[in-house]
C-alpha cells in the first residue's frame, strides 16, 4: 500500500476512494481501524472511521489506530479525510485529529483544503463557499450534528488547534507547485503546523497536490487527492491495472437518513414514482416504528425498490432535538437505519442506496462488512460499492449534499441489476 487514508465518515471514505480509484490508483475502502493485512496488489486504502461527530478523545484515539494499521501496510504517505464542507465543531474532531497525526507521523506541517470544486465547495483566502454561498449561509448552518456557523476555515480551525494555523493564498497556489512548495517551507519555519490552502479549480488542486509529493501527511477534502494518484505514477509505482467487480443482483431498497437540501430534493423526486415510509424519531423513541416493521413494509412492496427516510425540514429536526436530545434522536435514527438495512440484506435485498454518512456509518456497520470495492462513479464523489455478504451486495453511500436530483434511481442502476 503506497497511500493510507483515514476519513472520518462513511460517505467521505467512498468519495475519497472514488477519487483515488478514477486516478487509476487500485484502491479498497476498509471498514474501522483494526484489519488483517490489506490484500498485496491493494496501493491505497481508506479506512472508514465514524468519527466525525463523537468526542475529540475516542475520535483521536481511533484515527491513531487506523493510521498506524496504514503505516503499517507499508503506506509512505497518510491522509486525513473530512468534508468539504469541514464539517466540525468548535470543540473537534479535525484539528485534535490532525494535530495527533502530525505527531503520529512525525511531519512538521500538513495541508488543511476541503475544496471539492466539482461539487461547489471552493476555498479562497481561508474562506470556504459552497455555490456561491458562503459556508455560513449555505444550508450548513443548519446541521443536525455540526452546524457550520464561520466560513473562515483559518478562524474555525484554530478553534480546535493547539498550535497557529497558516495560510497559502489562491495567488500562491496560481504560481505553480514550485511556488506553493516555498510557501509551505515559509510556513514551517514561522512554526505553523497546520496550513489551509485555497482552490477553487481542479487545475488548482492539482497544482497543489503536486506539490505535496513529499509530505507525509495530507489533510482535506477528497479534491486534495486528485493529483496524488500521479506523483506516486511519476516514480512508477503504479500497476494501472483496474480491478473487476462482480455485479450484485436482486431487490433494491433506498435509505436516507440525510436531511440536508440536496437529500431532500432527491428523496422528494424519488417519491414521484416510487412508494416511501417516512419514519419520525418520536416514533422511534416511543416504538411506534420499528425495524421490523419497517422491514416487513418493504418486503411487502415487491420489486419497487422502496425508500425509508426519516429526511426532514431543518425546523422539523430541531424540534426534535429539542423534545429528545441531539445526540439521541440521532442514536435512535441511526440504530433503526442499522437494523433495518440488515433485516433488508438478510431477506435478499441486494442493492442499498444509503443518504448520509453518519446513517451510511451506521449501516454498513450493522451489515458487518469489512471492506468494499470501489466501482463507477455514480454522481461525483459516489461511487458504486461493492461488499461481500453472502455474495455480491451493491451499496452506494452518498453524501448529504451530493447527487443530483435524480440521484436515488440512479445509484441503483449502478450498483447492480434487480
Ligand atoms: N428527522 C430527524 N430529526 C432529527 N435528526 C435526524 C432526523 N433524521 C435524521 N437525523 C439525524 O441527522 C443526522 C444526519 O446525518 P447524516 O450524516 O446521516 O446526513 P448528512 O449530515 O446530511 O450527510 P453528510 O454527513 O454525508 O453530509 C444523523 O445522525 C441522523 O440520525
Ligand atoms: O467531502 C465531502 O463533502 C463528503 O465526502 C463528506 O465527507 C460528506 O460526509
Amino acid at each position: 500500500m503506497l497511500l493510507g487514508a483515514v476519513a472520518d465518515d462513511f460517505t467521505g471514505a467512498s468519495d475519497l476512494a472514488n477519487t483515488l480509484a478514477r486516478g487509476g490508483m487500485r484502491t479498497v475502502q476498509f471498514v474501522g481501524p483494526s484489519q488483517d493485512s490489506a490484500p498485496a496488489d491493494c496501493e491505497a486504502g481508506v479506512v472508514a472511521l465514524k468519527t466525525r461527530s463523537i468526542e475529540p478523545g475516542e475520535a483521536v484515539r481511533q484515527s491513531l489506530a487506523a493510521a498506524r494499521w496504514l503505516l503499517d501496510q507499508g503506506c509512505r504517505q497518510i491522509l486525513f479525510k473530512y468534508c468539504s464542507t469541514f464539517d466540525s465543531t468548535p470543540a473537534g474532531n479535525i484539528g485534535p485529529v490532525a494535530e495527533a497525526l502530525l505527531d503520529l507521523t512525525g511531519a512538521e506541517l500538513a495541508v488543511a483544503c476541503p475544496a471539492f470544486a466539482k461539487t461547489g465547495r471552493r476555498l479562497f483566502m481561508g474562506h470556504l463557499f459552497v455555490g456561491d454561498r458562503l459556508l455560513s449561509e449555505s444550508g450548513m448552518e443548519n446541521h443536525p450534528l455540526t452546524p457550520m456557523t464561520d466560513p473562515d476555515i483559518r478562524r474555525w480551525l484554530r478553534r480546535q488547534t493547539q498550535g497557529e494555523v497558516g495560510l497559502i493564498p489562491l495567488d500562491t497556489v496560481r504560481d505553480g507547485p514550485e511556488a506553493v512548495a516555498a510557501a509551505f517551507e515559509s510556513e514551517r519555519r514561522a512554526g505553523r503546523r497546520l496550513v489551509v490552502a485555497d482552490a477553487t479549480s481542479d487545475d488548482d488542486l492539482l497544482a497543489l497536490g503536486k506539490a505535496l509529493a513529499g509530505h507525509r501527511l495530507i489533510t482535506g477534502g477528497s479534491g486534495i487527492a486528485l493529483g496524488l494518484p500521479d506523483n506516486f505514477r511519476a516514480q512508477g509505482l503504479l500497476s494501472d491495472r483496474p480491478a473487476e467487480l462482480p455485479v450484485p443482483r436482486g431487490p433494491g431498497a433506498v435509505l436516507c437518513g440525510s436531511c440536508s437540501a440536496a437529500s431532500r430534493r432527491q428523496v422528494e423526486a424519488y417519491l414521484e414514482t416510487v412508494p416511501g415510509l417516512a419514519v419520525e424519531p418520536a416514533d422511534l423513541l416511543s416504538g411506534g416504528m420499528s425495524a421490523l416493521q419497517a422491514a416487513d413494509w418493504v418486503e411487502s412492496r415487491e420489486g419497487a425498490a422502496p425508500i425509508v427516510y426519516s429526511t426532514a425540514d431543518p425546523t422539523v429536526v430541531a424540534a426534535a432535538q429539542a423534545s429528545f436530545g441531539r445526540a439521541e434522536t440521532a442514536a435512535a435514527v441511526e440504530r433503526f437505519f442499522g437494523d433495518l438495512a440488515r433485516m433488508l440484506a438478510d431477506r435478499g435485498v441486494r442493492r442499498i442506496a444509503v443518504g448520509g454518512g453518519e446513517t451510511s456509518g451506521a449501516v454498513v456497520e450493522a451489515l458487518g462488512l469489512k471492506s468494499l470495492a470501489i466501482g463507477a462513479e455514480i454522481d461525483p464523489g459516489v461511487p458504486a460499492l461493492v461488499a461481500e455478504r453472502d455474495g455480491p451486495l451493491g451499496l452506494a453511500l452518498k453524501s448529504g449534499n451530493f447527487g443530483g436530483p435524480h440521484f436515488f434511481a440512479k445509484a441503483l442502476d449502478a450498483i447492480g441489476s434487480p
